[in-house]
């Protein structure tokens, strides 16, 4: 067991008003090439929820859940917006803390889920300051696959008047990426996308489902010349021949805002012009289980950090890509 006298949540971060929306966009996509009418659309997507991302609410829940079992005391800071991480280690120096444990709010391998924390962690430590420990991805963990699964569950049950249990069928979503981040996942190529198909395998399990699902991806980002995964939720909904849909975002651990709009907004939308009954399960937020499975990671022999050769950053783009002629 590690001998950790801090938790560090390491998360996003995301607006809390009208006037961060855009300044908080700007530090998300620095030097990422995506293109600016994507990022007017996504304002707008903030904007209509009066500015304000759920994601800072649904950490400070995380947080408070957290104090009780972690037998330290816990701080919380972001990448994009305030509390800035550089500022939570700063006070975590002041308080004494030597060493943390670092819960990053994303389960699986890749440039944006993983590397990107790395190299957060890198940037906002500093000589004398805590030494900072990440702790493994954790999509497979029993804790995280039983927090989906009764969320799977609950999202059944509300289902049942309209469908019968087997007639559900189980689409589980995560956030699109680059096809080349995809394939330079984990240490040989791929581990992204197989990660997800193992917890979505788990959750099938635990409900003891055998019948067919899908895996598919939503929130594309970035120019429309770049592959990212696919298929895309919403095509997937319109292509499916099914009586009912569960979505299940297992690639996220809050319903922030790529679950509130792209999912209960964007995709809700299209099952209501098929006529198609769909809900979408919870994700793990502050389940029990959840909240227990981060205990249970700061408890295991300290992990060994992911080699530097795994999920490379992409190749920066300019800001403003050329117009392609
Ligand atoms: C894999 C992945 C996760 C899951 C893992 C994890 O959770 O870390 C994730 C989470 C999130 N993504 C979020 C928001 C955004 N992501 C963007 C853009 C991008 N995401 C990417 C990937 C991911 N993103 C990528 C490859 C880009 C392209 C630009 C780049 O290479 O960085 C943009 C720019 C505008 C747009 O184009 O969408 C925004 C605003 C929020 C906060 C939501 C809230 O505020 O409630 C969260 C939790
Ligand atoms: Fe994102």
């Amino acid at each position: 067991m590690a001998d950790y006298d801090a938790l560090l949540v390491l998360s996003f971060g995301g607006p809390e008003g009208p006037d961060d929306v855009m300044p908080f966009l700007e530090n998300v996509v620095r030097g990422r090439g995506v293109p600016r009418e994507r990022l007017l659309e996504v304002a707008e997507h903030y904007q209509s929820f009066g500015g304000v991302s759920p994601i800072n609410a649904q950490n400070r829940a995380l947080v408070e859940a957290l104090r009780p079992v972690a037998g330290v005391p816990v701080y919380w800071g972001n990448r994009n917006w305030r509390p800035f991480g550089e500022d939570t280690v700063r006070r975590m120096a002041d308080d004494g803390v030597r060493k943390a444990a670092v819960f990053a709010t994303s389960a699986y391998a890749g440039y944006s889920s993983c590397r990107q924390y790395y190299e957060d962690i890198a940037r906002i430590s500093f000589e004398g300051g805590p030494e900072l420990v990440k702790l493994r991805h954790f999509g497979d963990h029993p804790g995280f696959v039983e927090a989906m699964a009764d969320h799977t569950r609950q999202a059944l049950e509300r289902l049942q008047d309209r469908a019968g249990q087997d007639d559900v069928r189980l689409v589980f979503t995560a956030h699109s990426i680059p096809v080349s981040m995809a394939e330079a996942s984990g240490p040989s190529g791929g581990l992204y996308e197989a990660q997800l198909r193992r917890t979505a395998e788990l959750v099938n399990e635990a409900l003891g489902r055998t019948a067919p699902w899908d895996l598919v991806w939503q929130s594309r980002s970035g120019p429309p010349q770049v592959p990212w995964l696919e298929p895309d939720v919403c095509d997937h909904l319109r292509a499916l021949d099914a009586k009912a849909v569960a979505l299940v975002p297992i690639g996220f651990v809050s319903d922030h805002m790529e679950v509130v709009y792209d999912l209960d907004t964007e995709a809700r939308q299209v099952a209501e012009e098929l006529g198609l009954p769909m809900e979408r399960a919870a994700t793990a937020g502050i389940h029990p289980a959840f909240v227990r499975m981060v205990r249970e990671l700061m408890d295991e022999p300290e992990p060994v950090p992911c080699p530097l050769t795994c999920c490379p950053a992409p190749r920066r783009r300019p800001a403003q890509a050329p117009a392609q002629v």
